[in-house]
């Protein structure tokens, strides 16, 4: 997507607003920084709001972090108060139809697809810090990142294939599926995204999604101090082992060479395939946002959830 079409949409999607935010805390440890998603009330899904954020982050870092004179080396990607992210927040298709109509969901995918290809290109190392629920979009966020630290708590899933009953709910519309094959195999991820299985830490230690987990899980907030923030701390542990030559005497290990290793990693998966891979695959999402299936799904899912009582998306 070129530069004006993206600033477009990142100013449409602030106005399309919803609650929340995504903030950056670029001094979080020496040379790591903090990206934390919050919208604590729905699971840290993400509004258009916070999609605009995310992306804006995304593109300063694009600009900045390749530079060797740039202080930042790494970056953790967490969610508020004990559960990672629930992917869109659901609330925003009460509110107003358009949120369930294909102009929409071909502004999302296009935008959220632009900003986690970008993430995965940063010339930092990422590691997402998981605790609680990575699910629908929230599981597709984590595969942006080259490592994940998962609590025992930790599940993951891919919610898009399966909505309670048979039918189709919506297929992967951030990215999510090119990336975890690229992390599994092919036949795990066919697995994964057709069973829409709950994976636990277990699984994804197993399989090779998780790199880390923490015996325990987030005690609070980040206002928390890191110290009693367990996933977070795991994260640390392991971006430090990457970072450091030497921890106990806190000489790092060269930025530019750590920039360089990343840069020359992520180009290694092919650009051009993988675009076109992103083109069909945001081609497939489109095409079944807001038909039938979909919006029944939608309904039963509101239904179930509220058991008779509000609604709760
Ligand atoms: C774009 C597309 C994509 O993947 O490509 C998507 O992301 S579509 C979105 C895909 N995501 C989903 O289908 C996730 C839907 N959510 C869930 O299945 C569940 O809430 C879990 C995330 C498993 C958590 O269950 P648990 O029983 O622990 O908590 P809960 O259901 O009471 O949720 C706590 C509060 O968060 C809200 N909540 C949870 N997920 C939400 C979402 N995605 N959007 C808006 N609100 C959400 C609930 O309604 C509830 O609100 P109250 O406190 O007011 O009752």
């Amino acid at each position: 997507m070129n530069q004006n079409n993206l600033k477009l949409l990142q100013k449409k999607f602030k106005l399309y607003g919803g609650l929340g935010s995504v903030d950056f805390n670029p001094n979080f440890q020496k040379s790591i920084a903090l990206v934390s998603l919050n919208n604590v009330e729905s699971k840290n899904a993400l509004s258009p709001k916070m999609m605009a954020e995310l992306s804006e982050i995304v593109d300063s870092l694009e600009n900045t972090s390749h530079d060797k004179n740039y202080p930042l080396t790494a970056l953790i990607l967490t969610g508020n108060k004990k559960t990672f992210c629930s992917g869109f927040d659901l609330r925003m298709t009460s509110s107003d139809n358009k949120f369930k109509g294909k102009e929409f969901a071909n502004e999302m995918t296009h935008l959220m697809n632009d900003t986690l290809r970008k993430f995965s290109k940063l010339s930092l190392i990422s590691i997402a810090a998981i605790d609680g629920w990575a699910i629908g979009g929230g599981a597709e966020l984590i595969t942006a990142c080259d490592f994940r630290c998962l609590s025992k708590n930790a599940k993951i899933k891919f919610v898009h294939s399966e909505m309670g009953v048979t039918t189709d709910y919506l297929t992967i519309g951030w990215g999510g599926s090119g990336r975890l094959i690229s992390i599994l195999n092919q036949k795990e991820a066919l697995k994964i995204l057709v069973s829409g299985k709950t994976l636990t830490a277990n699984d994804c230690l197993q399989n090779g999604l998780a790199d880390v987990v923490s015996e325990e899980s987030s005690y609070g907030s980040l206002t928390d101090t890191v110290s009693i923030n367990p996933v977070i701390k795991k994260s640390l542990d392991f971006l430090n082992d990457f970072i450091f030559v030497d921890k106990e005497n806190s000489i790092m290990r060269s930025s530019s060479s750590i920039k360089s290793f990343k840069k020359i990693i992520s180009s290694f998966s092919e650009e051009k395939p993988f675009i076109k891979f992103n083109e069909i695959e945001r081609d497939a999402f489109v095409s079944l946002w807001g038909e039938n299936d979909q919006l029944m799904a939608l309904e039963r899912k509101i239904k179930i959830k509220n058991a008779g009582e509000n609604k709760k998306y």
